[in-house]
């Protein structure tokens, strides 16, 4: 965990003087448009993404497989209505190279793909992206088939040295670092000669429900998947090799980023309403409903969309984090500001997201007069009286946002490099501030 130095000044994050009370129009699923792009690029014809997220973690994704030989053109849809990415496919070839930046989603998902590729794709990012998890997807590659050259770390960077198929079969990794590891390669396992079998081996899976929207999202273009769900053995989802269809697909809201709005109307004792937030959804911040209810809030689901309505009062709360833990830091800074403790459970893998969420979440928080402990797999939060001063966001785009919901019922917290926002929220504080009614 290294503080950037900022590249501009702090940005002093709004006080709120009141209740909030406002309609926000949250951009799309980072993690929906980055399975789509993948999917769409894997198709055996044109598709369609209605209102994709536009951001530098997609915006990667989309160069990435441009770079490998996929055509992705602005466009409007079949419909003529929304601004939509036309995704055609191609046969994917090297030599080319990929940045991923800091994106879990572009490093982990495009490896598999890039092994399907004829020529070489280099893999490179941001520092950071050097230090997180890759193994998994590696070793598995490597079982079913990928010649890839790295330094031997199970990490970035690498090559790997498509040969324009892959055998796949079955393969057994330790997805407990990342479910991403079992996300990338049933993503691609379709165009594999044989599919793919994966048997995760480790203690304990995170973040379920975005294995749930990589299953979800394969079916709908016409994959066969089983899954522990659907009747099969636990830890072990099958893919049966076939092709894609290219599909007409409208991207939701990304409801992890409308966190610190419903925060705000949490913290403020005010209202928020999120229009298009689906009934029914495989992202995980669909939790926020029952999370941020049992701290205090109440909403509905009605035809404007998510209306959600802080009491003014702010609760602690006790909860496993696990399937969910992209929500940890906007929980962590709504904890900080309530009338009880909270112990956040269940995300010791947060240590190797964007940063060491569960360190930067303590400094930060106690260098505003907080009083936070980490422990073996998580949080204990104990509300003090906070002062401002800068928050630091060590390059993550969560923790920017934490500052934030911090900032609006603490005077003079100043976040430090807030355009991290832009890995998957580029309108942060225009959106923020527009809340606000500034
Ligand atoms: O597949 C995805 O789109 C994601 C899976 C999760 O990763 P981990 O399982 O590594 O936590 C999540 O935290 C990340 O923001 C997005
Ligand atoms: C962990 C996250 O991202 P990534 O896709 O880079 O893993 C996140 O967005 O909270």
């Amino acid at each position: 965990m290294t503080v950037n130095p900022a590249q501009t000044a702090p940005w002093t994050a709004p006080h709120a003087s009141g209740a909030v009370d406002a309609t926000v129009h949250v951009p799309g699923s980072k993690s929906v448009t980055n399975r789509a792009l993948v999917l769409a690029a894997l198709a055996s014809e044109p598709g369609w993404l209605r209102r994709p997220l536009r951001s530098r973690d997609t915006l990667l994704m989309a160069s990435a497989l441009r770079a490998m030989g996929v055509g992705i053109e602005e466009g409007v849809g079949p419909d003529g209505s929304g601004e939509t990415w036309r995704v055609i496919p191609a046969a994917l070839h090297g030599p080319a190279t990929v940045d991923v930046g800091n994106a879990g989603t572009v490093m982990r998902f495009l490896p598999p793909v890039a092994a399907l590729a004829d020529g070489p794709i280099r893999f490179d990012g941001d520092p950071r992206s050097y230090e997180r998890p890759l193994n998994g997807v590696i070793d598995a590659l490597r079982i079913l088939g990928a010649r890839i050259d790295d330094d031997g770390r199970g990490a970035l960077p690498l090559t790997v040295h498509g040969g324009g198929a892959l055998d796949g079969g079955p393969v057994s990794i330790d997805a407990s670092s990342s479910s991403q590891f079992v996300s990338a390669l049933l993503l691609s396992a379709p165009r594999f000669n044989q599919g793919v079998e994966v048997r995760h081996t480790g203690s304990t899976l995170p973040s379920m429900p975005h294995i749930r929207m990589t299953v979800d999202m394969l079916r709908a273009v016409g994959a066969q998947v089983d899954t522990p769900e659907s009747g099969g053995e636990p830890d072990v989802w099958r893919v049966t090799p076939g092709a894609l269809l290219g599909r007409d697909l409208t991207v939701e809201p990304d409801l992890s980023n409308a966190q610190p709005f419903l925060a705000a109307a949490l913290v403020t004792g005010g209202k928020v309403v999120v229009p298009d937030w689906p009934a029914r959804t495989t992202q995980p911040g669909d939790r926020l409903r029952r999370i941020f209810t049992e701290m205090g809030g109440d909403c509905a689901l009605t035809e404007r969309g998510l209306e959600f309505t802080g009491s003014g009062a702010v609760h602690g709360i006790d909860v496993d984090l696990g399937e969910v833990g992209e929500l940890t830091p906007g929980i962590a800074a709504v904890a900080a500001l309530a009338d009880s403790p909270s112990t956040l459970r269940g995300v010791a893998h947060l240590r190797l997201h964007e940063t060491d969420r569960l360190a930067a979440l303590t400094k930060e928080i106690n260098e505003l007069g907080g009083d936070v402990t980490e422990t073996a797999d998580g949080l204990h939060i104990r509300p003090r009286p906070l002062h401002g001063g800068v928050f630091h966001t060590y390059d993550d785009h969560r923790m920017a946002t934490a500052g934030a919901i911090i900032g609006l019922a603490v005077e003079g917290v100043r976040i430090e490099n807030v355009a991290t926002t832009a890995k998957t929220l580029p309108d942060f504080p225009d959106l923020w501030t527009g809340m606000l009614g500034n």
